[in-house]
């Protein structure tokens, strides 16, 4: 459906046009003319589906801009939201003269917002907390509020808001319209929402699954120490434009920041104990690209909307499943492609059932990428550089310095190339050091090779070509590398080299013999 068929504001066709929307998204036609006539309405529609327009229209085509009182109201979980919003119905009613939309929320100077809402605002979108503090200060008025949206609603009538919505839905007209979006919608929500509308309409875009089709899902299983080599590798291959990722704890955010950071990767956090500027200048730089990763708690999970996220990472499952479906909902937004990477630790794979029962989607289960594989990506990105660099620049002169060097000394133009591709590729993660020396101490084995335990299980006989083709098959690395295995009688150690160890023993859960799994672990624990 096309936006001049629905019958609204010329000026708002105009900036939908502007904006890039050609088509409305399934959500917005079927919402707007409904929200048009005045009725409640429940729209549930999946991530990134363009909910905001889908309120945001409707609720300007109500607003009269010669009336200065606050007309509209709407209602969002998280600060960042707030402004997200606001600068979204700003756009649509850039060509609408004399409306004004102010987001207010918490931590920002109240004095500020005081002055602005003095000034004749129409619309006000806000966090309910910082709402509530201008009704008590009467600094907002609601009494000629004629439409209330909740956004996210079920998130915020989930206990932690469900009060200060109460409070706020008192202020504000009886006749008033109600509308409440979400991606999800709890049946027990939707039963208190009750209380809140009249004869509300349920839109709802039925799809099988919750979450959207063009976000690929994986995950991978890992052990709690090795979550941000894992991540760090992941990031490596798949070079995501932005990413998010998603912890469960403040606690978490913070050392996984420093973690990234050290490792020089552009991360920043974001959490609720940082104080909102520094919130700001986080949001700021990951919207404008001058951080690439965002690693969050689910203050990030809700609503929010940034081109380019690439991938979301739960680095933590989330604890509920309908987290599951908004946190990775931060990726593939409006029609674009989006991969989303869950860590699973251990009896963590239940939840991980959980989730997808829930979703109605399937996850998948990836091995982790070997040191190998970063190094060949990582090679694979220099080669693909320095071609571009080959055709379009002039090397002559460096050419010949080469060949000076090449002829004063014993070694060969590509002796030269490999020094350079060894020394290109040691950026970012220091390949040789990341593998944690201590964790297989000193084994007795021969230099650069460390011992690991096999215990394949009693009543199986396996030979040693077996475990050696099984390990080499799983990790990739070359049957040639990896040492002797001894084997005795109760047990069997194999030898591999110290950079593959740590993948030997990640690809442990995948390595079967006969059939069976197998348990790896360093040898000097025995
Ligand atoms: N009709 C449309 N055509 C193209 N893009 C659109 C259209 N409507 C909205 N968008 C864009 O799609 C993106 C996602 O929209 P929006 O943030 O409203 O999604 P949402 O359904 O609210 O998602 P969430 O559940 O995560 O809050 C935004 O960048 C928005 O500008
Ligand atoms: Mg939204």
């Amino acid at each position: 459906m096309k936006f001049d068929e629905l019958g609204i504001n010329e000026k708002i066709v105009r900036a939908v046009t502007e904006m890039g929307f050609e088509e409305t998204t399934p959500i917005q036609a079927r919402a707007i003319p409904v929200v048009m006539e005045g009725r409640d309405i429940i729209g549930q529609a999946q991530t990134g589906t363009g909910k905001t327009a889908a309120f945001g229209i409707p609720l300007l085509e109500r607003i009269d801009p010669k009336d200065k009182h606050v007309q509209a109201i709407v209602l969002c979980p998280t600060r960042e939201l707030a402004i997200q919003v606001a600068d979204e119905i700003r756009r649509l009613a850039k060509f609408m003269h004399g409306i004004k939309v102010i987001p207010i929320y918490g931590g920002q100077d109240i004095v500020k917002q005081i002055r602005s809402l003095k000034s004749g605002v129409q619309v006000v979108i806000g966090t309910p907390g910082r709402v509530m503090d201008h009704m008590r200060r009467k600094t907002v008025k609601f009494d000629h509020v004629t439409m209330a949206v909740l956004d996210e609603a079920d998130e915020m009538l989930n206990m932690g808001f469900r009060d200060d919505i109460e409070t706020i839905l008192k202020e504000v007209p009886h006749e008033r319209q109600t509308v409440l979006f979400s991606a999800t919608m709890p049946q027990p929500i939707m039963d208190i929402a009750a209380q809140y509308q009249k004869d509300a309409q349920l839109i709802r875009v039925v799809r099988k699954e919750l979450t959207v089709k063009n976000i690929e899902q994986y995950y991978f299983e890992v052990r709690p120490k090795s979550k941000e080599e894992v991540l760090s590798r992941l990031l490596d291959i798949y070079n995501p434009h932005l990413s998010i990722v998603f912890c469960n704890t403040k606690k978490q955010v913070d050392e996984l920041v420093t973690g990234l950071q050290g490792r020089g990767y552009f991360a920043e956090g974001l959490h609720g104990d940082m104080k909102q500027q520094q919130r700001d200048r986080v949001m700021n730089g990951f919207r404008n690209g001058r951080t690439d990763i965002l690693v969050a708690t689910d203050v990030a999970a809700r609503g929010i909307d940034v081109d380019d996220v690439d991938i979301v990472f739960n680095y933590d499952l989330p604890q509920d499943e309908e987290y599951y479906v908004h946190r990775i909902g931060r990726t593939g937004r409006a029609g674009r492609m989006g991969l989303a990477f869950s860590f699973v630790v251990g009896r963590e794979v239940y939840k991980l059932k959980e989730i997808q029962r829930y979703c109605k989607t399937k996850i998948i289960a990836k091995p982790i990428p070997s040191l190998n594989d970063v190094a060949s990506t990582k090679a694979d990105m220099i080669f693909k550089n320095l071609g571009d660099m080959i055709a379009s620049e002039d090397l002559s002169s460096y050419i010949s310095m080469i060949e000076n060097r090449v002829n004063e000394e014993d070694y060969t133009a590509m002796d030269i190339a490999a020094a350079f591709l060894k020394m290109s590729m040691r950026d970012g993660t220091d390949v040789d050091s990341a593998m944690g020396d201590d964790e297989f101490g000193d084994t007795g084995a021969q230099e650069g090779m460390v011992r690991l335990f096999i215990n394949v299980g009693r009543q199986q006989k396996a030979r040693p070509g077996d475990i050696l083709g099984a390990i080499a098959g799983e990790t990739g690395i070359s049957g040639r590398l990896i040492g002797s295995i001894d084997m005795y009688d109760k047990y069997t150690f194999v030898e591999v080299p110290r950079e593959y160890a740590q993948d030997v023993l990640r690809a442990m859960d995948h390595v079967k013999i006969k059939g069976k799994s197998i348990n790896i672990e360093p040898a000097n624990r025995k």
